[in-house]
């Protein structure tokens, strides 16, 4: 679907709630672009910047990494898509955050994934990733056609060193007490839609729908 104005989107949930897999359907389907808070830090980890550097430690044992640093990061690259519509994924992901984006751009809607942490801890272990591009693969959901490499580029996949257990349980208590203050914030900014579910292929069609009605709606106002 092509847009007639810009539009701007977050999609919200916890690890391993599916974000990265719904958002490359969206950015299939709709014209947006996909900006992910941890590819962007993976990739300045893996080019050992001075950035990845100082953040690796955090991300390794599965802590958020300060609020300055990601925000100043995560708006420099939005400024530089001042004409595009977005779906950020991995970011707000603290009150401190979302108001930093608030304080720059009007959010149109966030979607939340709302699975429970039982189903995702079985998720991440078996999680492969294909770091260049942050696409995701899982041994039981979604296989790579080669068992080991990326169905696109046929470049190897790895395991992200924070999906270890001990490390999902760090990140599902950050965030409990970190980001799930932000769904209140942004339920009360009236721009909260929850999808839930323990399952992609059927909370997907619920967000697709629910994106091309909203988008229509825009259409109509914008006409
Ligand atoms: N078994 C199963 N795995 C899924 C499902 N949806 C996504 N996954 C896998 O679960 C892992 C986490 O999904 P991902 O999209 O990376 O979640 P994110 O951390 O919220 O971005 C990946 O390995 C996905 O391939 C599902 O419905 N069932
Ligand atoms: N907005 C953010 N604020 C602080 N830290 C972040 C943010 N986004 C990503 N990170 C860091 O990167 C790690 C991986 O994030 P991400 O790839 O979004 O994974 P997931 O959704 O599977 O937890 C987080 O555990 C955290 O250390």
């Amino acid at each position: 679907m092509v847009l007639q104005r810009i539009f701007r989107a977050v999609i919200m949930g916890p690890p391993g709630s599916g974000k990265g897999t719904v958002s490359s359907r969206i950015t299939k389907t709709f014209s947006l672009k996909h900006i992910s808070s941890g590819d962007i830090l993976r990739a300045n980890v893996n080019a050992k910047t001075e950035l990845g550097l100082l953040m690796k430690c955090s991300i390794d044992q599965g802590q958020l990494v300060p609020d300055d640093v990601m925000s100043r990061l995560i708006l420099s690259d939005l400024r530089a898509m001042d004409q595009s519509s977005w779906l950020l994924d991995g970011f707000p992901r603290t009150a401190s955050q979302a108001e930093a984006l608030d304080d720059n751009y009007r959010v149109d809607t966030v979607i939340n994934l709302n699975v429970p942490f039982q189903t995702i801890k079985q998720r991440l272990t078996s999680r492969w990733t294909h770091f260049p591009s942050g696409r995701v693969y899982n041994i039981e959901f979604n296989p790579p056609k080669v068992a080991g490499l990326d169905d696109v580029t046929g470049e190897p996949l790895v395991q992200r060193e924070d999906d270890t257990p001990e490390t999902v349980t760090q990140r599902l208590k950050a965030y409990e007490n970190q980001t799930e203050p932000v769904l209140e914030y942004y339920r009360s900014k009236g721009v909260l839609e929850i999808f839930s579910g323990t399952e992609t292929n059927k909370i997907w069609p619920h967000v697709e729908a629910f994106l091309h009605r909203k988008l229509f709606s825009i259409k109509q106002k914008v006409a």
